[in-house]
């Protein structure tokens, strides 16, 4: 069976009714006005193939063309090569090009010459075997299934850089959640760019998705309206889309932390999760975001997108050993199959098969 989530029976909540503080305005459900641009195309994927699933072998095939960029270099290491410290070079090389970072790089090299003494290895080919093993081992503590009717509704929150792929991802994984029989309700929390919050509400309509919306003013306001009008409307997931920010904007990490408080007056327990999306691109800078965004925010998992565009996919191993923060899904295209869970034996099959 195709497993995008993981369904558990929904436990009625407790939830005393909670009055929105003072500071808040309240915010409708807006629809699209009339000149809303049709043609936006910031989340136009292919919707039809939200409900089909896609073949094991389809997915591995893309999956290795999306990180090809960054395997060119490491699968070719091992052909005809000899074991010996020039193959340690190498090795070292072509792991901190990919942005796996000094630790996770220093981790893997010390590990490997321990194993390949011990196991005895003599050929090429079962050192890269080693090798698979040991980046399996320290990528799997990463995966984790994303949960579904735990809550109801599961709030989400969403936060990034700007451009890092967050809007396009919540089109995607709404999608997928109305394709598991899901309810979802977007929040734009995005007051910042008009066109951003209006390209959501034409895509939300088109889509059949509610989208809580205010032209102005407190993306925490927008937030705990979301959260309520999912509760009033028993709808199943409500997504909270945040603007782009970049760590060193402290006022803009501030309004985050606030918005996530806020979320937490609207519904007890909320957010259940605490999203960060990274561009996969941006290497060891992204890492730099899951700290900075983790310590704001303890967050209770990553999506990566990009991979298919960057070298630089190894810096999921330095996420491993520095923040290991869980990666629910991974993005290796714009399309709506290109976002996929997070499997630490198929990436790594992917990286080095
Ligand atoms: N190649 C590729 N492109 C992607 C992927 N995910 C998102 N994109 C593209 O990245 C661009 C930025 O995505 P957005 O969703 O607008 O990013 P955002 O984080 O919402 O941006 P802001 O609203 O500016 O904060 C869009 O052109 C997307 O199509 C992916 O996995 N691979």
């Amino acid at each position: 069976m195709f497993s995008f989530f993981k369904k558990k029976t929904v436990t009625p909540e407790a939830t005393p009714p909670v009055a929105a503080p003072a500071s808040v305005p309240a915010a409708a459900p807006v629809s699209p006005p009339a000149s809303a641009t049709p043609d936006s195309s910031l989340l136009d994927f292919e919707v039809e193939t939200a409900a089909r699933p896609e073949p094991k072998q389809s997915w591995m095939s893309r999956l290795k063309a999306g990180l090809s960029k960054t395997s060119a270099n490491l699968s070719v290491l091992f052909v005809g090569a000899r074991i010996d410290d020039d193959l340690y070079d190498e090795l070292e090389a072509a792991l901190l090009m990919s942005d796996a970072g000094i630790d996770a790089t220093q981790y893997l090299l010390d590990a490997l010459k321990r194993k390949v003494k011990e196991d005895k290895l003599l050929d090429a080919a079962a050192v890269k075997g080693a090798l698979k093993e040991l980046l399996i081992d320290l990528l799997r503590p990463l995966e984790k299934s994303f949960e579904l009717g735990r809550h109801q509704p599961t709030v989400m929150m969403i936060s990034g850089v700007n451009g890092a792929g967050k809007t396009t991802t919540i089109g995607k994984l709404a999608k997928h959640m109305q394709a598991h029989g899901q309810s979802v309700l977007l929040a734009a929390g995005d007051t910042f760019r008009a066109a951003a919050r209006e390209q959501l509400m034409v895509w939300g309509q088109r889509n059949n998705v509610t989208v809580v919306s205010q032209e102005s003013g407190d993306p925490a306001a927008v937030s705990f309206d979301a959260v309520q009008s999912g509760k009033a409307k028993g709808t199943n997931v409500v997504m909270i889309d945040t603007a782009g920010r970049l760590p060193t904007q402290l006022h803009l990490m501030e309004e985050l932390k606030k918005i996530k408080r806020v979320i937490g007056k609207g519904m007890e327990g909320a957010p259940h999760e605490t999203l960060l999306v990274i561009d996969g691109n941006t290497g060891q800078n992204a890492l730099a975001q899951v700290k900075a965004f983790d310590d704001a925010l303890q967050l209770s998992g990553l999506i990566i997108t990009k991979l298919d565009g960057t070298a630089k996919g190894g810096v999921i191993a330095a996420i491993a050993r520095v923040r290991p923060v869980p990666v629910y899904f991974i993005g290796i295209g714009e399309k709506i199959e290109d976002l996929q869970p997070f499997n630490a034996a198929e990436f790594v099959e992917a990286l080095l098969g």
